[in-house]
């Protein structure tokens, strides 16, 4: 059977696997200097900026009308300061001699059950196999502008997802979807530090790309091109309750841990909850890593410090993964049980936190999420406090 969104699916390989090859040279050469914190004090690296470049010129290519919604832009590369300067010399070196490297060719791509799937050939009018320079590798950062919204064809782009990740050493993704009318169609998500097999220590065996197309299912394939990379398909195991982990951040700031631990209470989960940065805890979902069963991201209370009150998760932050747990037998929603609405804009909007497991498991975390939350409720009135632990819309 044809797969749809057969040139799409090769080109985002192509561009993740470029980006990825970017992202691991740099993590091993990366010195003072090359990171900046962002107005969220959020960081940024040269290898967010050049892979996202990497990805942009390729799609910009590939598919001149698409637009793109990426997490950064080029302001900080274009500011009249020496530091500035420098940081962009380096992240035009760096996007420069990945798209320099000559197409690779490889006749097909074909699955276990022999289905012809998008491969890892390359075309080198997708921009590759020469130096762009600076002013068209930032303009290619810029294209990431887009503002999203409800109709067309658009991409989503987190070129480092894990930032943090990265810069520790840990799990980071690079993660590209393709939307169409606001439901993600494709996603593509490339993990340079997750082993292939599950629960392998890594070493060797480093480096997965998983791959959802909407109505075809959810795929591995090795993250390194080779003509003999098979894709496997990827399917959510059954597991019991008290087996499963759930799968959580790292950053204390980002996800409201100590009420994660209340919710696996509640439900009988026993397991320990593995922390892992970014879309590679979709990944390790859908493959089952450590007994992770469940994903759960709840919003942090407060606007305070260490609090996210008010923070939007962002569309690239989640297109992908939301399509590659779908098609591995899973459900996501927020933590009210809504669906992801991924037409909004750059933003998920009024989507509160993200719930993904098997389907009897997600509606049992969505049931304790909302008793826990009660709960809290009532101990926060009922300590006669101000302050409440978590903002009351909620529980709407
Ligand atoms: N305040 C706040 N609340 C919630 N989420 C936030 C917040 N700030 C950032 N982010 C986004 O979190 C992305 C990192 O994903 P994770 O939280 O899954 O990983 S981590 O363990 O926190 O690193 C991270 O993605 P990257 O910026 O691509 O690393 C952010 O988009
Ligand atoms: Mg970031
Ligand atoms: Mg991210
Ligand atoms: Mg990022």
């Amino acid at each position: 059977m044809p797969v749809p969104f057969s040139l799409e699916q090769q080109v985002a390989i192509a561009a993740v696997r470029r980006a990825c090859a970017l992202t691991t040279t740099v993590f091993n050469k990366l010195v003072a200097g090359e990171t900046l914190v962002k107005g969220d004090k959020s960081p940024v690296t040269v290898a967010d900026f050049s892979a996202q470049a990497v990805i942009n010129t390729i799609l910009s290519h590939a598919f001149p009308d698409d637009p793109i919604i990426g997490e950064e832009d080029s302001a900080d590369l274009r500011a009249p300061t020496k530091e500035s300067e420098l940081l962009r010399s380096r992240v035009v070196e760096l996007a420069d001699e990945i798209l320099v490297q000559p197409p690779l060719f490889f006749p097909r791509g074909v699955d276990e059950d022999e289905v012809v799937v998008g491969g890892s050939g390359e075309r080198p009018e997708w921009g590759l196999g020469r130096r762009w320079g600076a002013e068209a590798l930032l303009k290619a950062i810029d294209r990431g502008n887009y503002a999203g919204g409800r109709l067309g064809r658009m991409w989503t782009l987190d070129p480092i997802d894990g930032t943090k990740g990265f810069l520790r050493g840990g799990q980071y993704a690079v993660c590209l979807a393709l939307l169409v009318d606001a439901r993600v169609e494709l996603g593509v998500i490339g993990c340079p530090n997750l082993p292939q097999i599950t629960n392998d220590s890594g070493g060797d065996n480093k480096g997965a790309l998983f791959i959802a197309v909407r109505g075809h299912g959810a795929r591995q394939l090795p993250l390194s091109p080779s003509a003999l990379s098979t894709q496997v398909r990827v399917n959510m195991p059954h597991l019991a309750l008290h087996d499963l982990s759930f799968l959580e951040s790292v950053e204390k700031a980002h996800a409201a841990l100590d009420t994660n631990a209340r919710v696996a209470a509640r439900i009988g989960v026993r397991g320990a909850p593995v922390r892992m940065d970014s879309q590679a805890k979709y990944a390790a979902l859908v493959r089952g890593d450590g007994g992770g069963g469940v994903y759960l991201r709840l919003p942090v209370a407060g606007g305070g410090k260490g609090g996210n009150g008010g923070y939007q998760e962002k569309i690239w932050d989640h297109a992908p993964g939301s399509l590659l747990v779908e098609e591995a037998g899973g459900v996501i929603s927020d933590s009210r049980g809504r669906p992801l609405d991924f037409g909004l804009g750059r933003t998920l909007g009024e989507n509160f936190g993200v719930v993904a497991a098997r389907k009897e498991v997600h509606a049992q975390v969505i049931e304790a999420i909302q008793a826990v939350l009660a709960e809290t409720e009532g101990e926060a009135e009922g300590e006669g406090t101000a302050v409440r632990t978590v903002p009351n819309f909620w529980l709407r």
